[in-house]
């Protein structure tokens, strides 16, 4: 590399609507460096990274140099920073609709005339830029190579997300095509995506739990030019299907060796050298070209509604929400530490680890592979993150881990552990509506309960916990507020590029909190309580989905208002609380509509061996349901056919010696299909027509699982992937009882 540093200098001005950011200069040379002379977006028909040169032919691995090793070599600083005017007209391109189905298409965003939703819309790169500028030598990343803690200063991470998009430019990458990125989070999978930005691509995250296919749907929907995998495994599914990828140029594998040779297919460090004959003026020209409202990023729904859709995300959703959602966590702008372990290609894990972080300044740590199969409690004592996200599912996880635990205390102990939750349950209610009365004995509870649970957990620096993505029980969240663990409920989609509401203040609990600053709640609808379809306003509201209008037209209506398919209310003091998913409403054969989910939870309240009930009777005569029992769950989160110590106990209670899933159902284990049946008839008993009474049901061989596909990656049932992958039962079902008819 040629160039050298000379100063780094980052400056800010603002005036009234010009805003000065920074742009980097090789050897002092200012390149494209006011914006403001840039060609109107109109001009622009060809970007620069549509020039991106062709890899080399051919393009065949090289071989690693002597020494050279997979780990992130951060580069030395090689730019001067000189700051760069550009204006409101100058980072956006011209549009005239809200929506944009187009990949290259740019959308008006929905500025508010003054207060939030009125901010000055940036791109990712001036956001980067400004954090960059603030908290240069700040660590941005620490994660752990062969047992080693390694860091990655904001500084380091700047360069490294320049060298990827360079090298991203030399194996071709055509402006709005994707990068598909396939693996485990890292620091690795945040560098992709950010290179992949910075080259004018569409970061596309690709969950790891997907089967070779769903892979090719989602790189041949994004058009990817390029796939960044994390290992060998990941590797095969897409070698499996890469010649279904017209668009394909290049693989990158970055963990581990390569286990074999192929053309276009590259280590992590092969790749982050291929740019370094990319000159700076030919990145920069075109991250000069980047416009805050086109898009950037594609989320891919997880198909709890149907086949996944690309939610097309513009550079202002992200660093709008981002920023926004920020300042709500962080009101003192303090060193923030958060974990990064949940999927990475879901909205909430990006925006939260990636863009949230970014706007922060803070540092992220990544947790291991096997963070949720055990590992995350060792992450946590060592990060001691100041705020944490985990999704429902987690948190359950966690109050089972600690019952357990606290079964297997001493009489004494249990005493003490008792008589804490009641005072710290009583305090956070008290706290939760603003009241703050801090019962007798609150102190002591603390100290001798509440600081070690929190230390122990790795949360004692924690000022927020969240949780969010899917629903929560009551249940745990008063298991958390009794130990003086308040978690926050955060409710949004990936069409709203992650949060609509928050709740961080003040909360209620079941709520998911108050609308953000600057985006607004209607309720269409209302029925006599005030249950309506939850829609939003704002400038976190999606463009489109990727070559979808049918589909971005229903869920976006003529003014520009996002419908969730969420059914929801306000309480007096507007926190919003879900009530229901109109969008996995059944509809009978009858006409009648029905939500599934409370009849679900009915009957695996009143059978406590079930694990997982779904509903079916969409378009069908009567209702019936397909049944599931607690088993053990393997290290991989793969069900096992061993029943859970739940199950055994009512074996045990009942005189059973099956001890396996596969026992019952081969056996109909009288005892567990009369207390299922009793069980269903209880619940039909409480309910309000015959139309909504369960009439039949089976249990399947093994239970729901993200490995298996039945649920989503946050725990939510994939409804048309079960029907699908269960649909000779369900035939059987309704063949039956059509033959008794
Ligand atoms: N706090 C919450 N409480 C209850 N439900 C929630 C909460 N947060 C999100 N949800 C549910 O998750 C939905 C958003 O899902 P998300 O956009 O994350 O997509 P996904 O999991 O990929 O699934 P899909 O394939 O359905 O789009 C919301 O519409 C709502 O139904």
């Amino acid at each position: 590399m040629d160039g050298n540093v000379e100063s780094i200098s980052f400056q800010k001005e603002q005036t009234e609507d010009v805003k000065t950011l920074s742009a980097v200069v090789l050897n002092g040379k200012a390149i494209t460096a006011d914006l403001s002379e840039t060609p109107a977006a109109e001009d622009q028909e060809t970007h620069p990274a549509s020039n991106a040169e062709p890899p080399a032919e051919p393009l065949t691995s090289p071989e690693p140099e002597a020494g050279a090793t997979e780990e992130l070599q951060p580069e030395e600083p090689k730019a001067t920073v000189l700051t760069v005017k550009t204006s409101l007209a100058t980072t956006l391109a011209p549009a005239d609709q809200q929506w944009s189905t187009r990949r290259d298409k740019a959308v008006r965003l929905r500025m508010e005339g003054s207060g939030p939703g009125s901010e000055t819309p940036i791109t990712i790169h001036q956001l980067f830029l400004e954090t960059v500028e603030k908290c240069e030598n700040h660590p941005a990343l620490i994660y752990k190579e062969n047992g080693q803690v390694m860091t990655l200063t904001w500084r380091q991470y700047y360069e490294q997300c320049r060298a990827a998009a360079k090298s991203f430019l030399k194996l071709g990458l055509e402006r709005y095509h994707g990068v598909g990125i396939l693996g485990f989070n890292s620091p690795e999978w945040f560098i992709s995506d950010i290179g992949c930005i910075l080259a004018g691509g569409l970061g596309t995250g690709i969950y790891t739990t997907n089967s070779p296919e769903a892979c090719q749907y989602v790189a041949a929907n994004c058009e990817a030019n390029v796939l960044v995998v994390e290992n060998q495994k990941q590797l095969q599914k897409i070698l499996q299907v890469k010649d279904h990828l017209p668009h394909l140029k290049a693989i990158v594998q970055y963990k581990g060796e390569l286990q074999q040779k192929a053309p276009n297919l590259y280590t992590w460090a092969e790749f982050m050298r291929l740019g370094e004959d990319v000159p700076n003026e030919q990145l920069d020209a075109v991250i000069t070209s980047l416009r805050a409202n086109e898009c950037c990023t594609l989320i891919y729904t997880s198909g709890t509604t149907g086949t996944p859709k690309g939610v097309m995300l513009s550079h202002d959703n992200m660093t709008w929400t981002a920023t926004t959602a920020a300042k709500l966590v962080s009101k003192s702008g303090d060193n923030e530490v958060l974990i990064s372990y949940l999927p990475l290609s879901h909205v909430a894990a990006q925006m939260i680890d990636i863009w949230v972080c970014m706007s922060l300044g803070g540092t992220t740590y990544f947790a291991d592979p096997d963070a949720l199969k055990g590992t995350l409690g060792n992450t946590l004592k060592e990060a001691r993150p100041t705020f944490f996200m985990g999704v429902p599912r987690v948190w359950e996880k966690m109050q089972e881990r600690m019952k357990a635990m606290g079964a297997k205390a001493s009489p004494m102990r249990k005493r003490v552990a008792d008589w804490a939750k009641s005072i710290g349950l009583q305090y956070n209610y008290s706290a939760m509506t603003g009241e703050n009365l801090v019962p007798w004995g609150f102190m002591l509870a603390n100290n001798l309960v509440f600081k070690k649970v929190r230390a122990a957990l790795g949360l004692d620096r924690c000022k927020i916990c969240f949780t969010g993505a899917a629903p929560i029980t009551k249940d745990t969240l008063e298991y958390f507020m009794s130990l003086n663990i308040p978690v926050m409920e955060l409710y949004g989609m990936s069409e709203s590029s992650g949060p609509h509401t928050v709740s961080i203040d003040e909360y209620r609990i079941t709520s998911c909190g108050k609308v953000m600053p600057g985006c607004k709640t209607k309720l269409e609808n209302p029925d006599a309580d005030g249950n309506g379809e939850i829609c939003f306003w704002g400038r976190h509201v999606f463009m489109g989905y990727l070559n979808m209008p049918d589909k971005t037209t229903e869920a976006l209506d003529e003014e520009g208002w996002l419908h969730s398919g969420d059914l929801g209310r306000h309480d007096e003091n507007d926190f919003l609380y879900i009530t229901g998913r109109i969008k996995e409403l059944i509809i009978t054969a009858g006409g009648e509509n029905i939500p599934p989910v409370p009849i679900e939870d009915a009957v695996k309240a009143e059978v406590p061996f079930l694990s997982n009930t779904m509903l079916l009777g969409d378009k069908l005569k009567f209702l019936s349901m397909l049944l599931t029992l607690k088993c053990v769950v393997d290290d991989n989160g793969d069900p096992t056919d061993e029943l859970t110590a739940e199950a055994l106990e009512f074996c045990r209670q009942n005189g059973i010696a099956a001890t396996k899933v596969s026992e019952i159902v081969a056996n109909k284990e009288p005892a567990f299909y009369t207390a299922i049946q009793e069980g269903i008839e209880r619940v039909n008993a409480r309910s309000t027509s015959n139309a909504q009474k369960v009439q039949k049901w089976v249990i399947l061989d093994r239970d729901f699982s993200i490995t298996g596909g039945e649920l989503g990656p946050t725990m939510k049932l994939r409804r048309p992937i079960v029907v699908k992958m269960y649909q000779d039962r369900i035939d059987e079902i309704y063949a039956a009882a059509a033959g008794k008819q």
